[in-house]
């Protein structure tokens, strides 16, 4: 079973793709953190996120530099969503992605073109969604306990920008795919959030060995 969790920033898609991986027992990809990974590595070489061979440059990192903590840091998420837009970045991130979804068994992938470009055949696609103002103060907190000082004001800022250069990129933008049901945690705790992704993934599976085609 494949199951595809998009949604913009701090919607709260990794939380609920985790809980869903523990949940039916399948293995997880945060696909963000390739882009992360990515624009670490534009920024230790010290080329440049915008010009596009420089990042194509950058897409060979290892494995290892995955579970960096410092991927996870505000100014590398918005170089990601630099580097992010284009193509030949996507193109070289691309089978990496398909191959973790294709694996026997299946996966839980997270990102922002999962239900559209790296699955499109996924078995269940949720879409994650929260207002800017909420998916800020959640981010800020989590920068505030990584001992990370920046305003709310800035962390608004900032989402407002990622989310405009994710949804009007050409290539793969953020958009629900047609067939993926939308979950808003705005005002959902994260125990009510993880439970109503579980009910929909249920319900989702149920209708299609119904119709014959689980
Ligand atoms: N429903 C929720 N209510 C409150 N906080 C949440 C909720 N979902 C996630 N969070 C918190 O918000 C932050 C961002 O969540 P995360 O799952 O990493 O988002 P994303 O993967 O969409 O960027 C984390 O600190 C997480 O614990
Ligand atoms: N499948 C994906 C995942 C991330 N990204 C890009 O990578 C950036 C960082 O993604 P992320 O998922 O780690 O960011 P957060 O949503 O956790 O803040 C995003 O702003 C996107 O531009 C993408 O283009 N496609």
């Amino acid at each position: 079973m494949i199951i595809a969790v998009d949604g913009p920033a701090a919607s709260g898609k990794g939380t609920i793709a985790r809980a869903l991986a523990r949940h039916y027992g399948l293995p997880h990809l945060d696909t963000g953190l390739l882009y992360r990974a990515v624009a670490a590595t534009v920024l230790r070489e010290e080329l440049d996120p915008e010009k596009e061979a420089d990042a194509v440059a950058s897409c060979g990192f290892p494995d290892s530099l995955l579970d960096d903590p410092q991927l996870r840091t505000d100014d590398i998420g918005k170089v990601a969503s630099v580097v992010s837009a284009h193509p030949l970045v996507r193109a070289a991130l691309l089978q990496r992605q398909r191959r973790f979804a294709q694996q026997p068994g299946g996966a839980v992938l997270d990102g922002r073109d999962i239900g559209t470009v790296i699955a499109p055949d996924a078995d269940v696609k949720l879409f994650v969604k929260a207002t800017p103002t909420i998916r800020a103060q959640r981010r800020h907190a989590e920068l505030r306990k990584a001992g990370q000082n920046v305003s709310l004001d800035r962390v608004l800022a900032d989402i407002r920008a990622r989310d405009d250069r994710d949804a009007r990129r050409t290539q793969a933008p953020l958009r629900q795919a047609d067939d993926a049901l939308a979950l808003d945690t705005s005002f959902l705790s994260i125990e009510a959030a993880v439970q109503r992704a579980i009910s929909l993934v249920d319900t989702r599976l149920a209708a299609a060995s119904a119709t014959g085609r689980g």
